[in-house]
């Protein structure tokens, strides 16, 4: 071989090989600070399990806003209050599309589609977008609350059954993901789990949406990041088995819906509008994406923070907050006649409480890396020009623990939203992300929430557990079973449910029982 071709040689095999180890998706940001990684997985290892703790950490030598190189992916993350409205809000219109993963995107989703919040954006998605948010807007989601009504009281009936009047502690997780899920199949399908909290379809879907849900996440799955490791990874087997269970019962919820419209004996609910709307513009395909997103969405969220709340309310810390809220609802409902057992149907006109649930989801930020984002347009920052098609992601977590935002943001309390600027300001925090991709839940969610924590100050005293191994963590990230799941899967615990006012519960849990019957 003569000398040039062996220098050519070289010279491809190291282009190749710079590729191959330092290459990403998209070209360094120029003028954008970058964290150094190694090569082939750039900052994957630094990054550990605790992607929104160690990214905060780095706000400290990067600022707010930094690339990070995670395998050959070239990640924008932006960490602070400020910093994240300026990409999330004032630049919506151009972050707005989703990135690909490869194990959610090629091996878990292939026979259902995407849901709504993992889907690019294009017409499609436009579509089903809007399809949602019309479904989930206020005025619909008032006219929900009969469902709300009666899965709450399921739910704190069953509670006050299982605990024996606060004699025995309970994990209040299976009762509240049943609220969840059940409010939106009711929704999507007009059909609900009538079983206990047991009940095995429940069961099924929370176990494989949990697993779905962690093969979405931005930092489960390394195999996303780094191509090679795709070649031996067993988490794609273990990815297409959750996708096959998913088929299972997502197929029969729609065809059992099917065979409801067929005999005349369907409830309304969105899917079944959609099938039976000649002008829908929704093919069978979309229709599957709506059903998967309601299934989904709620199912690890709006638990997550009802728990999480729940366990801080027990706890001595939490104590005095429960009490303030229990006045609050008092003070605001002080006639027998009209408790606000039933009055939280209607109105949210307790302040204390809504603060409460905001300050919830604020703490426990239970998406810690929002849901990911590719921009569509340039994007300016601090005269840097952050090119289109790069992926960014929020740190929520970071944002919600912004001090330059927040005051003392450690600290659990309430009154942050009654009596500052943050009571009257446009975004209270970022738990349910923000701009044109924001959570088209959030209103239902909201009054899941404040619904759950009306009844269930109204009706028990929570107590710290009697065996002191069933504690609840309460640190935001420590309280993470999964630390690399995408949605927050708070440790297991149990605590008392001590009824306040036993004859008062049970006449307010016969009255719903009585209203929603036809319900059922
Ligand atoms: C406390 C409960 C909930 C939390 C914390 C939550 C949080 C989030 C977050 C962080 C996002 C990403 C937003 C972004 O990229 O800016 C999102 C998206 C979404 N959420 Fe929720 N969510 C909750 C409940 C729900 C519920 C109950 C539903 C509907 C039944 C729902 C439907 C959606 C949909 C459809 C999207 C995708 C929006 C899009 O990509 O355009 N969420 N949610």
């Amino acid at each position: 071989m003569t000398l040039p071709i062996i220098v050519a040689a070289a010279a491809v095999i190291t282009y190749f090989a710079y590729r191959l180890l330092y290459g990403t998706d998209t070209p360094y940001i120029k003028g954008l600070p970058e964290v150094p990684g190694l090569p082939l997985f750039g900052s994957l290892f630094e990054l550990e399990t605790k992607h929104a703790k160690v990214a905060r950490g780095w706000v400290q030598k990067y600022g707010p806003v930094f690339q990070v190189r995670m395998g050959n992916r070239r990640i924008v993350f932006v960490n602070t209050f400020d910093s994240v409205r300026h990409f999330w809000i004032t630049n919506q219109s151009a972050l707005i599309s989703r990135p690909k993963l490869h194990t959610f995107h090629t091996v878990v989703s292939s026979s259902q589609g995407f849901t709504i919040g993992t889907s690019p954006w294009d017409e499609s998605c436009k579509n089903r977008r809007k399809a949602a948010a019309t479904a989930l807007n206020r005025p619909a989601v008032q006219s929900y609350m009969p469902l709300i009504d009666l899965e709450s009281t399921v739910s704190i009936n069953e509670l006050l059954s299982d605990s024996k009047g606060g004699e025995i502690d309970l994990d209040p997780r299976a009762y509240w993901q049943r609220y969840a899920l059940n409010t939106s199949l009711t929704l999507n399908y007009g059909y609900r789990i009538d079983g206990d909290k047991d009940d095995e379809l429940l069961k099924e879907i929370t176990d494989v949406e949990r697993g779905v849900s962690n093969f979405r996440s931005t930092s489960n799955n390394w195999q996303d990041y780094v191509p090679l490791l795709r070649l031996w990874s067993k988490q794609s087997n273990e990815a297409a088995t959750f996708r096959k269970r998913r088929d299972v019962y997502m197929d029969r919820l729609l065809n059992g819906l099917k065979e409801r419209i067929e005999k005349g004996m369907d409830k309304p609910c969105i899917t079944g509008n959609i099938i039976k709307d000649p002008g829908a513009k929704l093919n069978e395909a979309e229709l599957k994406s709506i059903g998967l997103t309601m299934v989904s969405a709620g199912l690890d969220t709006v638990p997550a923070n009802l728990i999480m709340g729940l366990a801080y309310l027990a706890s001595p810390a939490g104590r005095p907050i429960q009490e303030r809220a229990h006045a609050a609802i008092t003070a605001a409902y002080p006639d027998a006649a009209n408790p606000a057992w039933h009055a939280c149907l209607h109105e949210e006109k307790i302040p204390y409480v809504t603060a409460l649930y905001k300050e919830i989801l604020r703490y426990w930020s239970v998406i810690p890396i929002c849901l990911p984002r590719v921009s569509i347009k340039p994007i300016e920052w601090q005269g840097v020009t952050v090119p289109a098609g790069t992926t960014f992601y929020m740190n929520a977590y970071a944002a919600d623990y912004d001090s330059s935002h927040f005051s003392d943001p450690e600290k659990f309390d309430p009154e942050r939203y009654l009596n500052s600027d943050l009571s009257v300001s446009g975004t209270p925090h970022y738990a349910y992300g923000a701009g044109s991709r924001m959570c088209v839940g959030s209103h239902l969610a909201n009054r899941e929430l404040f619904t759950a924590f009306v009844r269930l100050i109204s009706a028990f005293e929570f107590t710290p557990p009697k065996d002191r191994r069933d504690e609840p963590v309460l640190d935001c990230l420590e309280a993470n079973a999964i630390p690399t799941s995408l949605t927050m899967e708070p440790k297991a615990f149990k605590i008392g449910f001590k009824p306040r006012d036993r004859g008062a519960l049970v006449r307010w849990i016969s009255e719903s029982e009585e209203r929603t019957k036809e319900l059922r």
